[in-house]
């Protein structure tokens, strides 16, 4: 019978596979891969007589013999799964046996250099049929009797096939593997080696020196009688089967003791910074490290999220209806949180950020800032403490800065980094990939910059350092804040004075936060100025909560019926607004409440109660101060008695996605008349079904169309939803305390 926790495939379509070895990865694979009849017949092979019974009576394998002639007679697919030194002296024997030209030889080892140096002694050419393969999983439990069929689930086989490898023995290994429910991909064989040596044989190689360097000292039974979960938890691999590990070190013995070479020259600087009482660098170290820790448990987790949820769609389910009660307080501020991370870091002394928004996008700034060397601690419930550098502070990153989603930090950033001396690459994710940089690389080249972007201006960015910036007056072709506070940003570095002037008022964070950190700006109408020669100094920063996320809730409160909804402590910067006055001429209930001023920053509680809402033509001069809340208006108008019309809103075109085409097609597909317009959008209210519609990884759509569930009629399915947590982390948990019906859909899980 088929194990259930195991793919199947449903045709037998090959005869024998041959597994020669039956420690754990060999019985592992026999025992993974015998339920699934890919194969009529799984045969091991072993030198010891008692591992071959044992296989046998435990039912991993079909038989067993200690004569590999024998077994491979007739063999469709052989796996070496012996360790790496012994690998050689099997391929010799094969080589002088006639197996069959479509027999596959591969194997198992974690070091595919010396493997495939072997089968080229061997044979005295590269086998056609030949697949080095190596699944990256184990156990520190050894032999026949650890055989675990889920060893390989979800963990990654990598392959790493040679230049006259053929495709169908390639398709072959593949096929093995994945029906053991691993995660197949392809290298070449010396990328494979050094990231190995890195990932892998390091760290084992340190655990097995710390154990034994404290095991060897006199007082070594004190030592561990106190080594408690420290110890445990570094050391665990040290329980690995020695001489495998002594076959990998010597097999793969340069790109291990490069890594070796400069893990030393670390410990030496860490040892001095110790000695010497450093704290700002030890502190650098380990905040350092932490992020990086826990951004590669993201990468894990995202990892295993492809594997569940089909191509990383992470589908969000609105169910329709539901009332908005109650008070909550959304995170804070994406545009600040940005700005403040970027400031404090060029500032000189210490700036404490309250209310920082633990989302995506923000963080991409602070790892960017971490890379160049700053030193931040947290973010911790809202809370970051940025040790600045100073304006010329920072130090090149190690390799590209990725931003991930987040358009404002490739763009700001950019600004900053025109003006350093050293170059850096600026590359982003998919979304970003496909977004205009040239509004920004065109202005700062005519400072002095110099910058190269992919084709038609997009991302990656080449930043060449040493290019000394001169000031310029810019008068921006469109009203975006990002070109402006880009240019006021390398203003900070360039000769003489810069100058932006723009074609209607956008949001003035940056403007309003140099002047907090005491560097001067100067504001007239349309054209703001700054000029290099003055510098920033350490504040404290209180986020408020981003309207932009409030506004998701604000059209709620309004479409739902009996709903009464207060929102705490939201940022209401006159350049921010556009959205409340755009409800408000659509007839919406909203009051703002306790109106007060924190650090520069105008914020209010906003009361929102259920209003019937009306169709309008938006006026364009509040386009740029409610940019990124038209999703959800557009939700509000599809609610709305009446036309709703907008133009002069081209941008939206080059947000996350186009968001007047997809919100057009998902609006449509649940049954509302759109009419699309090159700069805007003509939407006729009327009722709303469910269906399908699709976010398009961007976080605004996904969390729109949650909206529009209030109002729908049936469910509605949110495909690619996974970048809501780009500046809304907790947006399902709100939803969820304010009575909408929106999760993540759980048949999309396995
Ligand atoms: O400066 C900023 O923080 C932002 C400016 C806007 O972009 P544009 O400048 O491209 O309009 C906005 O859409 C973005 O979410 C944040
Ligand atoms: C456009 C947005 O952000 P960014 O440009 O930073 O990606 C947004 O958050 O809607």
């Amino acid at each position: 019978m088929v194990d259930k926790a195991m793919p199947t495939v449903k045709t037998t379509t090959l005869g024998r596979l041959v597994i020669v070895g039956m420690g754990l990865i060999g019985s592992s694979l026999a025992k993974a891969i015998r339920p699934t009849r890919l194969y009529a017949e799984v045969v091991g092979v072993d030198t010891v007589l008692d591992s071959c019974q044992q296989a046998v009576a435990m039912g991993v394998v079909d038989s067993a013999s200690q004569d590999l002639p024998a077994a491979v007679l007739h063999a469709d697919t052989i796996v070496l799964a012996v360790p790496v030194l012994a690998t050689e002296k099997i391929l010799q024997q094969l080589a002088q046996l006639k197996l069959a030209d479509s027999c596959v030889i591969t194997d198992v080892g974690s070091v595919k250099g010396v493997f495939v140096a072997a089968a080229q002694r061997a044979f005295g050419y590269l086998p056609h049929n030949l697949v080095p393969a190596h699944p990256i999983a184990g156990s520190e439990r050894s032999g026949v009797t650890a055989a675990d069929a889920t060893l390989f689930k979800h963990h990654k086989v990598i392959l790493t096939p040679h230049a006259h490898t053929a495709e169908l023995a390639l398709t072959r290994v593949r096929q093995l593997w994945s029906a053991t429910g691993a995660d197949v991909e392809c290298m070449d064989v010396q990328s494979h080696d050094r990231v190995l040596a890195a990932t892998s044989h390091l760290p084992h190689l340190l655990a097995f020196g710390l154990v034994d360097s404290l095991a060897k000292r006199s007082e070594n039974l004190e030592i561990f009688r106190y080594a408690a979960g420290g110890f445990r938890d570094f050391t665990r691999i040290a329980a690995s089967d020695p001489v495998m590990w002594h076959d990998i070190f010597l097999s793969n013995k340069d790109a291990v003791l490069h890594q070796l070479d400069e893990l030393n020259a670390d410990l030496v600087v860490l040892r001095q910074a110790i000695a010497e009482g450093d704290s700002h660098y030890l502190l650098g170290v380990f905040t350092r490290a932490r992020a990086a820790r826990e951004h590669f448990n993201t990468i894990l987790a995202q990892r295993a999220y492809i594997q569940t949820m089909l191509d990383n769609d992470l589908v969000f389910l609105a169910n329709p209806g539901g009332n908005v009660n109650g008070c909550i307080r959304v995170p804070g501020d994406k545009s600040i949180s940005h700005r403040a991370i970027m400031l404090g870091s060029l500032a000189e002394g210490t700036t404490e950020v309250e209310g920082f928004l633990e989302g995506e996008d923000a963080l991409a700034t602070i790892q960017a800032f971490r890379d160049m060397g700053v030193v931040i601690e947290g973010p911790h419930e809202g809370r970051v403490v940025i040790y600045g550098v100073g304006l010329h502070g920072l130090q090149a990153p190690p390799g590209p800065i990725y931003v991930g989603n987040s358009g404002t930090t490739m763009r700001l950033l950019s600004g900053i980094l025109a003006g350093q001396a050293f170059d850096t690459i600026l590359t982003g994710d998919a979304s970003l990939t496909k977004r205009p940089m040239n509004r920004i690389a065109k202005p700062l080249r005519e400072m002095g910059a110099m910058i190269e972007t992919a084709a038609e201006g997009r991302p990656p960015l080449t930043i060449r350092g040493g290019h000394p910036l001169t000031g310029i007056h810019y008068d921006m072709p469109m009203a975006s804040a990002q070109v402006k506070s880009c240019l006021l940003l390398a203003g900070m570095y360039a000769k003489g004075t810069t100058s932006v002037t723009e074609p209607a008022p956008t949001r003035d964070h940056s403007e309003r936060m140099l002047q907090g950190f005491g560097y001067p700006v100067e504001v007239h109408g349309a054209k703001t100025k700054i000029e290099s020669g003055h510098k920033l100094t350490a504040t404290h920063i209180e986020v408020p909560a981003d309207i932009s996320s409030a506004a998701f809730f604000m059209v709620a409160a309004s479409i739902a019926e009996n709903s009464e909804l207060v929102l705490e402590h939201v940022g209401i910067n006159p350049t921010r607004t556009g959205v409340i006055d755009i409800l408000k001429l659509m007839g919406a209930d909203i009051s703002l409440e306790r109106i007060r001023e924190v650090g520069g920053e105008r914020v209010a509680d906003i009361r929102v109660r259920s209003a019937s809402l009306k169709g309008i033509e938006v006026p364009e001069e509040l386009v740029p101060l409610a940019i990124d809340e038209f999703p959800v208006l557009f939700i509000a108008a599809a609610c709305a008695q009446g036309r709703t019309v907008l133009r002069g809103a081209e941008e939206l075109r080059v947000k996350e996605c186009d968001r007047i085409q997809v919100m057009a097609e998902g609006l449509t597909t649940l049954g509302v008349q759109v009419e699309t317009l090159a700069d805007g959008i003509i939407i006729d209210g009327g009722p709303m079904g469910g269906g399908e519609v699709w976010a398009h990884g961007d976080h605004r759509i996904a969390m729109s169309f949650s909206v529009a569930s209030l109002r729908a009629t049936q469910p509605i399915y949110i495909h690619d939803s996974q970048h809501v947590a780009t500046s809304f982390p907790n947006f399902l948990t709100l939803c969820a305390q304010v009575g909408m019906h929106v999760s993540v859909n759980a048949e999309t899980q396995a």
